[in-house]
């Protein structure tokens, strides 16, 4: 009896034929990634594609089975597909693996259609939502999953039948009053973003005076203490000149000193900010008293009882014989001997290389023992209880442990819901009902309840305001170095796009249409000064999008994709024979008014003032472009649970 009898007579000979032929792209081979390879395999799935842009880190090891510890630094995809096909040998099992990002050019629209159906198993949001995209401009069905800790997460995404992954909601990342953050830490969590997202970012990343006098006016005009915004605004004055000096001997003394003495004193000299109920007064921290062990520690705010000696935060505790390094706890002296040390290497980074600011990594050792050293200081000085290097690294890298059972049953469950796809993808596309019972699209998860570990719900229709899923998209296989703008504005725009709804004329009124590619303008009816130039002349490339929009917004935008032109094309582009119909935009229904209330009398209109941030265009600056993503409309929607590595915000 052969290998696959069993998964034939389980399947039937129709499923089993799509599942042999059906063309399977599987982004990320990561944890989830790796076990649904496998899975895969096993079922007897023939056609894989692999994409992954990483190479093995021994970290990985522990879950991510397909690799083995001489096969760090090397290509995750490729081992991943090496590894795979041992499980099911003799198979005809092809796997096409390759390293490299799924958002690089030659990735395009042309490139995912070639797919029968494509399966998410990625880390981050924004892969997430641009393989999305591809998948909805192609009309190729997307599974999309993830993982946090004991949950996950299963959903299968379809143009026109589902919502899209854009269409759902994701939550807000965890704000944080900047008074907290800057002036009044309550919890370690306080000082390890402040260490991280201020600090380092003040000594050592880029430093946007704008942005930070913008931060604080808004935290001010939200009704923070005014007095305490002004403070802090000198404060960050002050900081340019530290961070000229860092490098200079004895810079990090001179930073430690600003930072953990004279600032606190000046906080403190703010006496109605601490005559607030529950805010405790912080304690200047002295170099020289730390480094002779004279220095008196601040009590912990939470455990008055428990009043450590200066140097031993072990409250009592029996210490385990042999905790792991980053499992101990340091003493005041060394955080602040690895506080001047790791500003000393990131000084010395910053200056080699000045024009590339740095930025906080977890896995970058100069990085995190600074951010480690920042937190434990300050949370020293106000009473707060220190963590250690790998609480801090959990905390300030938003890692949610990576559990292998969670990720086994989600991929699991990502194979269920290709086999239910592709049953319906089969019985929709010869017109005649399967013989397989008609199972419902379900979005899938896993919770944390023993008894009942998995549930279901029906997915959404699209949200009718998705600025994804309910945008036209075309292929335009295009020859770049020979398309010129004014090739693609005669024949495409006014040409061939007439006949639409979109080129309809009211009035004999001219459409006012625009094309965008990305934030840039590059034409609209009274701006052709790009027209001689060519799209590769105008740094249009393959897997960008041009953008065609009509001025009021009436209609959905048209995207054109483009691709490689076609190995015959005599013409410079070429586009699909049959037009789109390109529906109106989403008008949002209007408020029901109260009858009983006096429309408002505005006296005089303010004038119109240009708007912040227009975008460029390649011959200046003309209009903004609008607002590609309208996600954070306030959609009563049921919230996607997908791990990320999104960060903290501060309000
Ligand atoms: N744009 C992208 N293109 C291709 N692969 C990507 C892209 N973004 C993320 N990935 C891959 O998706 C996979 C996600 O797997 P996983 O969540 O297990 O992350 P990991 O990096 O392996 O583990 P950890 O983050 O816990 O160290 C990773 O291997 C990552 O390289
Ligand atoms: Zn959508």
């Amino acid at each position: 009896m052969s290998r696959s009898s069993h998964t034939q007579a389980l399947l039937g000979p129709e499923l089993y034929k799509k599942v042999r032929e059906t063309k399977i792209l599987v982004v990320g081979a990561g944890g989830i990634g790796c076990e649904l390879l496998k899975n895969l395999v096993l079922v007897g799935f023939a056609n894989i594609e692999i994409i992954d842009l990483d190479t093995i880190d021994l970290s990985n090891l522990n879950r991510q089975f397909l690799f083995r510890k001489p096969d760090i630094s090397k290509s995750k995809s490729l081992v991943a597909a090496a590894s795979a096909r041992h499980f099911n040998p003799n198979s005809g099992i092809k796997i096409n693996a390759r390293h490299g990002n799924v958002k690089d050019s030659e990735n395009d629209l042309e490139w995912i259609a070639g797919f029968g159906l494509v399966m998410n198993a990625l880390d981050n949001m924004d892969a997430r939502r641009h393989v999305n995209r591809l998948c909805q401009a192609a009309n190729v069905p997307l599974i999309e999953s993830g993982t946090a800790g004991y949950l996950g997460q299963v959903t299968p995404f379809i143009k026109d039948t589902t919502e899209c992954f854009d269409c759902v909601p994701k939550p807000t990342p965890k704000a944080f009053p900047v008074c907290t953050i800057r002036s009044t830490p309550s919890e370690p969590i306080h000082c390890i973003v402040w260490g991280k997202t201020y600090l380092f970012g003040k000594l050592f990343g880029e430093d946007d005076e704008d942005m930070d006098t913008e931060e604080l006016d808004k935290a001010k005009a939200g009704g923070e203490n005014a007095e305490e915004i002004e403070n802090l605004k000198k404060e960050a004055a002050a900081f340019r000149q530290v961070r000229k000096n860092l490098s200079a001997e004895g810079g990090p003394l001179s930073v430690f000193h600003k930072v953990f003495n004279e600032d606190i004193q000046r906080l403190l000299a703010m006496e109605d900010m601490w005559k607030k109920e529950g805010r405790v007064k912080p304690v200047p921290l002295d170099y020289d008293t730390i480094m002779d062990d004279s220095f008196t520690v601040p009590p912990l705010r939470v455990a008055p009882a428990a009043q450590p000696a200066n140097g031993d935060k072990s409250n009592g505790k029996a210490k385990p014989a042999a905790l792991l390094r980053d499992q101990k706890e340091l003493s005041l002296k060394e955080n602040l001997e690895l506080f001047l040390d790791s500003c000393k290497r990131l000084s010395a980074r910053a200056v080699a290389f000045p024009d590339t600011p740095l930025s906080f990594d977890k896995d970058d050792d100069d990085t995190l023992d600074f951010v480690l050293a920042t937190a434990n200081l300050r949370a020293t000085a106000y009473g707060i209880p220190n963590k250690t290097r790998f609480d801090v690294k959990e905390m300030a890298g938003n890692i949610i442990p990576a559990i292998a059972t969670t990720n086994a049953i989600i991929a699991g469950l990502i194979v269920m819901q290709s086999l239910n796809l592709l049953n319906r993808i089969h019985s929709s596309s010869n017109g005649a009902s399967s013989s397989a019972p008609d199972v419902p699209l379900r979005n899938v998860f896993l919770r944390s309840e023993p008894s009942k570990p998995l549930g279901a719900f029906i997915p959404q229709n699209a949200d009718p305001s998705c600025s994804v899923c309910r945008d036209v998209y075309v292929p335009f296989k295009v020859d770049l170095a020979k398309c010129t703008l004014g090739n693609f504005v005669q024949d495409v725009v006014m040409g061939w796009l007439n006949g639409t709804e979109f080129e309809k004329k009211e009035d004999d009124e001219e459409v006012e249409w625009t094309v965008f590619e990305a934030g840039r303008l590059l034409a609209d009816p009274d701006f052709e000064d790009n027209h001689e130039r060519t799209l590769e002349d105008l740094d249009v490339k393959r897997g960008k999008i041009l953008t065609v929009r009509d001025e009021d917004a009436k209609y959905r935008p048209i995207h054109f994709c483009v691709c490689e032109p076609a190995a015959d094309a005599t013409t410079p582009f070429t586009l699909p024979c049959a037009k789109p119909t390109v529906p109106l935009a989403y008008v949002q229904p209007e408020a029901v008014r109260d009858s009983s209330e006096e429309p408002e009398i505005i006296e005089s209109v303010p004038p119109q003032t240009e708007p912040k941030d227009l975008p460029s265009t390649t011959a200046g600056v003309k209009r903004p472009a609008p607002e590609d993503d309208q996600g954070d409309e306030a959609k009563k929607r049921k919230i996607t649970v997908v791990d990320d590595d999104d960060d903290f915000e501060i309000l």
